[in-house]
């Protein structure tokens, strides 16, 4: 039976580079799972390859159709962008494994939809000093940096992933990412060691 490797952390501990590196790496013969989003396509996104992007009106109907595995709203400073994963016939845990980047919370959706032990948390954690600069040097690299709402998510973030919140999930396990390659081979046999 395969598993779904639920990717975790604070912004910019580097979920996106860790979820590209794993992805890419054959051995582990991960599919991914595109979500599907609210927020309006930014630029060199494609519809299908990051996300699928709807609006609200074909949400609440998928949702009233009890296609909803798991979502997630954001109060931006656009408005609310909504996040969600879609009982749409792209999972076969009979067949194969997955990759995801989530949040707690969808990872607790996720546990509640598809059982507890399909579900495999890898939750990342970089030093705060650390994560916000990387976070800064990242924002400035964009064509309009956005600082307020890097310091919304940065803040939000203890909240998120609150120690608590983790305990009681049952995530005990922390992969720290001080140096991308280590991590990624540290992570790379941790999902060996359940699909191998
Ligand atoms: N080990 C590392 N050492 C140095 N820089 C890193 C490392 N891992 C990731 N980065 C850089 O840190 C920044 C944040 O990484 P990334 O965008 O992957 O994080 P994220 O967790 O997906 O962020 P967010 O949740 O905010 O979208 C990127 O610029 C990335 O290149």
């Amino acid at each position: 039976m395969g598993k779904i490797f639920c990717l975790m952390g604070k912004s910019s501990t580097g979920k996106d580079t860790i979820y590209k590196m794993l992805r890419d790496e054959k051995a582990l013969q991960l599919q991914t799972i595109v979500p599907y989003t609210t927020r309006p396509i930014r630029a060199g996104e494609a519809e299908g390859v990051e996300y699928h992007f709807i609006d609200e009106q074909r949400l609440l109907k998928l949702e009233k159709e009890g296609k909803v595995i798991e979502q997630r709203a954001y109060d931006t400073i656009y408005g609310i962008w909504r996040y969600a994963t879609i009982a749409d016939g792209q999972v076969n845990l009979s067949e194969h494994s997955y990759l995801l980047i989530g949040t707690l919370a969808v990872y607790t959706q996720l546990c509640a939809y598809y059982g507890k032990d399909a579900i495999v948390p890898i939750y990342i954690e970089v030093e705060d000093g650390l994560r916000l600069q990387r976070a800064l040097d990242r924002e400035r690299m964009q064509d309009k940096p956005k600082y307020t709402e890097l310091c919304r998510r940065f803040l939000a973030d203890d909240a998120d992933f609150a120690e608590e919140a983790l305990e009681k999930a049952g995530i005990t396990r922390h992969f720290e990412n001080d140096n991308l390659q280590k991590t990624v081979e540290e992570i790379a046999a941790f999902v060996l060691s359940y699909n191998g």
